[in-house]
């Protein structure tokens, strides 16, 4: 039976992502991002259930670079999640008693213009997850030490798991957030699955250094071969000031043509790719269908080829 860890406590939305692909199997709550990865690594736990992009505040460092750097490790599944959060507080306290209001730094920057209406003299209290800040609250509830603070933004679920009051519902400042998160897997036989035709791939990819173009070399890799990019993002590759690696999702699976002979192409011009998965779209929806070369068109082309190589001519 394969050991899945998630991004805990328990409470937290990662558990809530873990979840929704497999509902009963056990699983260990882990304190924080890295650990989570560090535990798929090592082989403490076959599958990791991380955050790694909000579509308010953007991508999770955390999980971006731990996929970039350390042993390789690839996404196996996506799963996104509507995101809406709560003030939770102990029973019997007031918004007017709230000086202190704690929760993950992904979740305070999709609630602060709620939280600047409605609470503009409060500290923000850093939390390791949304979980966590409500776990503290109910731990002082039940006797253990003060957690610091009197409110805790958090998923409903968490708040009425715990048994804390809600003063406040729907507070995140955009309707509709979404937060996507990825289970992870070490790499190996099984741990790319079949295409669906309706996928995404990952990838990081490290430019060559100080070479002029470099990352529209990178690019036009996907523009000619007609494969979209979902998501591009910079982070430092860390070695240097000035040195950037990109983060990348695109359209595709790593088994068809046109995504194959864009991760070639990425190898001829780039230092290092990292392939990172390729893996089902969550929720399908595929975007309408580019103005590129089909599969056909690809396979039409391989066709030729060998022909000519076969000495058939053109
Ligand atoms: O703290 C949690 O509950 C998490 O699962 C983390 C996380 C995140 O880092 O994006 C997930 C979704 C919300 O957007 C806020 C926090």
């Amino acid at each position: 039976m394969l050991r899945y860890a998630f991004f805990g406590p328990v409470g937290t939305f990662s558990e809530a992502a873990l979840r929704s692909v497999v509902a009963d199997a056990p699983a260990v709550a882990m304190p924080s991002v890295d650990a989570t990865i560090e535990a798929v690594r090592s082989g403490a736990a076959d599958v990791g259930c991380v955050p790694i992009e909000n579509s308010v505040e953007g991508g999770v460092p955390a999980t971006l670079d731990g996929l970039a750097a350390g042993d390789p490790l690839v996404v196996v599944a996506e799963v996104v999640l509507p995101v809406t959060f709560v003030l939770a507080v102990k029973p019997g306290t007031a918004l007017a008693d709230v000086e202190r209001v704690s929760t993950h730094s992904h979740a305070h920057a999709q609630v602060r213009g709620w939280l600047r209406t409605h609470l503009p003299d409060a500290l923000y209290v850093p939390a390791t997850s949304t979980a966590a800040a409500a776990q503290a609250l109910a731990d002082e509830l039940a006797g253990g030490a003060p957690a610091g603070f009197e409110g805790a933004v958090c998923a409903p679920t968490a708040a009425r798991g715990l048994g804390l009051d809600v003063l406040a519902e729907r507070i995140e400042d955009r309707a509709g957030a979404q937060t996507r998160f990825v289970l992870l897997s070490r790499p190996g036989a099984g741990t790319v699955p079949a295409p669906t035709g309706d996928d995404k791939t990952s990838l990081v990819v490290f430019l060559r250094e100080e070479r002029p173009g470099a990352l529209v070399e990178a690019l036009e890799q996907f523009v000619t071969r007609g494969i979209n990019l979902t998501r591009i993002e910079s982070r430092p590759a860390g070695d240097a000031l000035g040195r950037y690696c990109f983060s990348i999702d695109c359209d595709g699976h790593v088994s068809e043509a046109r995504v194959g002979e864009a991760l070639m192409g990425l190898h001829r011009v780039s230092d290092h790719v990292r392939f990172v998965g390729s893996y089902p779209r969550a929720g399908g929806g595929r975007p309408p269908a580019g103005t590129g070369p089909t599969e056909d068109d690809f396979a039409a082309a391989q066709g030729w080829l060998d022909r000519l190589r076969a000495g058939a001519g053109s």
